[in-house]
């Protein structure tokens, strides 16, 4: 099971978590979100086993395109309203795409149809007050309703509290896990013994 590291910003912390070796790694560019890295952020160096995942919301293709370049990013999360096309005009770019729904009772799963094909991977997260960060787990029963056809990123308020019951999504097509809020000291800092607990974690999950 893969691992992602989302709303990182912060140079030091950055290496600290680099040293961990998650296998993605995430920049969030979207102001409103309190993991913001910034107009003038600098991206410090990164072992190259780590990708580099720029998150967006309702940003233009323009915009991705100009950040995608500046930081070296090789996969786009979209976290917003974006249509398919702009999935598939970011791909023309040789871009990766993981294009997240938020999920709550009442999710329809035929949305998620007209991106299949122009997604390399989806990103189920919780639907709450905010685009993402919201710290909430969701009811992961509701994804018995998804045929699992492409692969997908699990998240929302995933902590080495609840890492464990992952298990039970055993045999789904579950890629990655992606934490943010359930390892942090304080929105874009990351504590690394919570994450060196979930990596431990992961190993007994496989
Ligand atoms: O984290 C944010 O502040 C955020 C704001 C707007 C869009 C996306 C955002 N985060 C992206 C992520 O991939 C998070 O890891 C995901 O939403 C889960 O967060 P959490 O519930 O805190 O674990």
């Amino acid at each position: 099971m893969k691992l992602k590291i989302c709303g990182m910003r912060d140079a030091e912390n950055i290496q600290a978590v680099t040293a961990l070796s998650p296998q993605y790694m995430g920049f969030i560019f979207y102001r409103k979100s309190p993991r913001f890295v910034g107009d003038d952020f600098v991206m410090p160096a990164i072992s190259p086993g780590i990708k580099k995942v720029g998150v967006f919301v309702n940003e233009t293709t323009e915009n991705i395109l100009r950040i995608a370049s500046r930081y070296d990013l090789t996969l786009i999360q979209l976290h917003g309203h974006e249509t398919p096309e702009q999935c598939r005009d970011l791909k023309a770019k040789g871009l990766s795409v993981i294009k997240v729904f938020s999920v709550g009772e009442d999710f329809d799963w035929s949305t998620v149809q007209p991106y299949k094909s122009l997604a390399d991977f989806f990103l189920f997260d919780t639907k709450g007050k905010y685009y993402g960060g919201n710290a909430q787990a969701f009811d992961w029963s509701l994804l018995q309703k998804y045929d699992q056809e492409i692969p997908f990123f699990l998240s929302g308020g995933l902590s080495p509290e609840n890492i464990d019951d992952v298990d039970r999504l055993k045999g789904m097509n579950l890629y990655a896990l992606d934490v943010n809020s359930g390892v942090e000291d304080s929105p874009g800092v990351k504590n690394a013994s919570k994450i060196e607990s979930v990596l431990e974690k992961l190993k007994s999950l496989k």
